[in-house]
């Protein structure tokens, strides 16, 4: 066990976080989390409910042979007794024991009207409650976080009452109280004042627990943090029940670079983003591009003047250096390019635009294709193939190798709904030319693009085996000037993978298939130029 931070950083990632809509964890989903967690050094993982939950009984009793933390206590979650009983006799409380995690979180009463309403005892029977759950399972030799329910709520409501709940886990060996915003709907400055009561009432060690009802789930848990809070509960990206928890990356990673205050084990920050990611794939929820710190647009830049500013040093237009989070700065390329976004995504690509001629030029050439509908931002493939193009009319570069000429194509789709099969077939046909000799080639598919393409690489194969290792991974199309209806403009984005990574390249045409054909072009021409492949027309 590492030794613990001035400020305890506790996740509830596998408890809380899985109370999200959509969210299904298995066991080996849990563990793999966990190993995560551990590395990015957080004190407590709180692993769920044993007792309640079958997959969490599993996970505890996989966990106790199976995760080797370095870092992290595993803290089994579970409420207290129930009304009227005792809590060594308690299934639920011996379930929590079982787990055999060092650390119990219990989840108690702190609000009359829950006490009255949802446990449908006395307040006096819940201060029993907690007493003797807490006492039961400090005397078997766990470490007890009480999380005080409804806390602000109920200290709003009857303040005498929800202190005497805090004292009374406390006097029974409690290590932390944890005061919970569970209807997420405070806002900083309550939360901060009530901290501060609670501190000068009751001195205890306490946890903040907040859920993003009002959107400041963050806040306030630096709020609670600045008024005397020790320990900051949350989860990996901000999971949770209805809006979710407080995101404990950005948690981490505001007292760690704004407050100066180091929670996570030395060098686990720069993991953030990595790991952040690692647990979107595991969870099978889409990172958010735009999550403070480790979004993938956390540190990227659009507007010309932005990226003016920032060739000149990047402090300039961003809060923090990237890497402090393992995060990378990018360029993006738009219509609100001015010559130093070019000039810098260039750079990011490995093209040379330093000749003042040439980055003019092709800042021209995307301000006028941007207006045309094309994209670049999403196409950095078709950005490529621009540059060198552009550079190449002015005699600056050797451009794209001209590796086929297009004297034709066409395409049929024909639905014969009597087939067995009932679904529309595409037949498609190319006429190139290639070293110096005409070459017609066919192919079929269930789309018009997956015939294009078929049809090409049969024509293509021969000159360019290399072609095998390309594939169409992903086709978006985008109706631009939706007014128009279907004459409107049509925006195609194909991406194109090898075995080593993917590029998107654009294409833009009043005629879907026009579009998909220019992008389906570019992404085979990107994919041969990338491999060195010299032009055999
Ligand atoms: C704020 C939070 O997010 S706390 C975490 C909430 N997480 C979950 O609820 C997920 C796991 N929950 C479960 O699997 C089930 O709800 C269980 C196993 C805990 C209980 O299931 P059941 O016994 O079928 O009861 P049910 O869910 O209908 O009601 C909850 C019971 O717990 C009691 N209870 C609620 N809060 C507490 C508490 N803090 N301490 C003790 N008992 C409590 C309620 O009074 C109710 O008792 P009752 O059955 O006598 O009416
Ligand atoms: C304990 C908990 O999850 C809450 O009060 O929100």
């Amino acid at each position: 066990m590492s030794e613990r931070a001035a400020i305890e950083v506790y996740d509830t990632t596998l408890r809380d976080g899985a109370q999200q809509e959509g969210l299904s964890l298995s066991v080996a989903d849990k563990l793999a989390i966990a190993r995560h967690l551990d590395d990015l050094g957080v004190g407590v993982i709180e692993g769920g409910w044993p007792g309640a939950i079958p997959k969490d009984t599993e996970f505890f009793a996989r966990a106790a042979d199976e995760l080797q933390l370095r870092h992290a206590r595993l803290a089994a979650f579970g409420a207290t007794r129930r009304a009227g009983g005792r809590a060594d006799t308690d299934a639920q409380v011996r379930a929590l024991l079982d787990a055999r995690a060092p650390v119990v979180t219990l989840v108690a009463k702190s609000h009359t009207g829950h006490v009255e309403r949802a446990l449908r005892t006395t307040p006096a029977e819940n201060l029993e409650m907690v007493r003797d759950s807490v006492a039961f399972l400090v005397a078997e030799g766990r470490e007890v976080v009480l999380d005080a329910e409804h806390f602000f709520d109920g200290f709003l409501l009857d303040r005498a009452y929800a202190l005497e709940v805090l004292r009374v886990a406390m006097t029974a060996g409690a290590s932390t109280v944890a005061l919970c915003d569970t209807n997420g709907g405070h806002l900083p400055d309550v939360v901060a004042d009530v901290v501060a009561e609670v501190r000068a009432a009751v001195g205890a060690p306490m946890g903040i627990h907040c859920h993003n009802d009002t959107g400041c789930a963050v806040a306030n848990t630096l709020a609670a943090v600045d008024a005397g809070a020790v320990q900051v509960q949350g989860t990996l990206n901000g999971y949770g029940e209805r809006t979710g928890n407080a995101d404990l990356v950005t948690v981490v990673a505001n007292l760690e670079l704004k407050r100066s205050t180091p929670v996570l084990r030395p060098g686990g920050l720069a993991e953030a983003s990595r790991i952040a990611h690692a647990v979107s794939e595991i969870t099978n929820v889409p990172p958010y591009s735009r999550q403070p710190y480790v979004g993938a647009s956390a540190f990227t830049h659009k507007a010309g003047l932005h990226a003016s500013a920032i060739r000149v040093d990047p402090d300039l237009y961003q809060h923090t250096d990237p890497r402090t989070v393992g995060n990378d700065m990018r360029m993006l390329v738009s219509e609100m390019a001015g010559r130093a976004s070019i000039e810098l995504k260039g750079r990011e690509l490995g093209l040379d635009l330093s000749d003042p001629v040439l980055l003019s030029a092709v800042t021209e050439a995307v301000k006028s294709k941007e207006a045309e509908g094309y994209t670049f931002e999403a196409a950095d493939a078709s950005f490529d193939l621009l540059v060198r193009r552009v550079a190449a009319e002015r005699g600056l570069g050797e451009g794209v190798p001209d590796y086929f000429h297009v004297d034709s194509w066409r395409v049929i789709t024909e639905m014969r709904p009597g087939d067995a099969h009932g679904a529309a077939l595409s037949e498609a046909t190319v006429r190139l030319v290639l070293q110096g000799e005409r070459c017609v080639a066919s192919g079929e598919g269930n789309g018009p693009v997956n015939a294009l393409d078929a049809a090409l690489r049969t024509a293509l194969d021969p000159s360019y085996p290399e072609l095998a290792h390309l594939d169409l991974v992903d086709f978006r199309v985008r109706i631009l000037d939706a007014a128009h209806g279907t004459d409107a403009v049509t925006r195609v984005l194909l991406e194109t993978a090898d075995q080593e990574s993917s590029w998107t390249t654009v294409g833009v045409g009043p005629n879907v298939v026009e579009a998909s054909w220019e992008a389906l072009v570019d992404g085979l021409a990107h994919g041969l130029l990338r491999r060195g492949v010299p032009s055999r027309a």
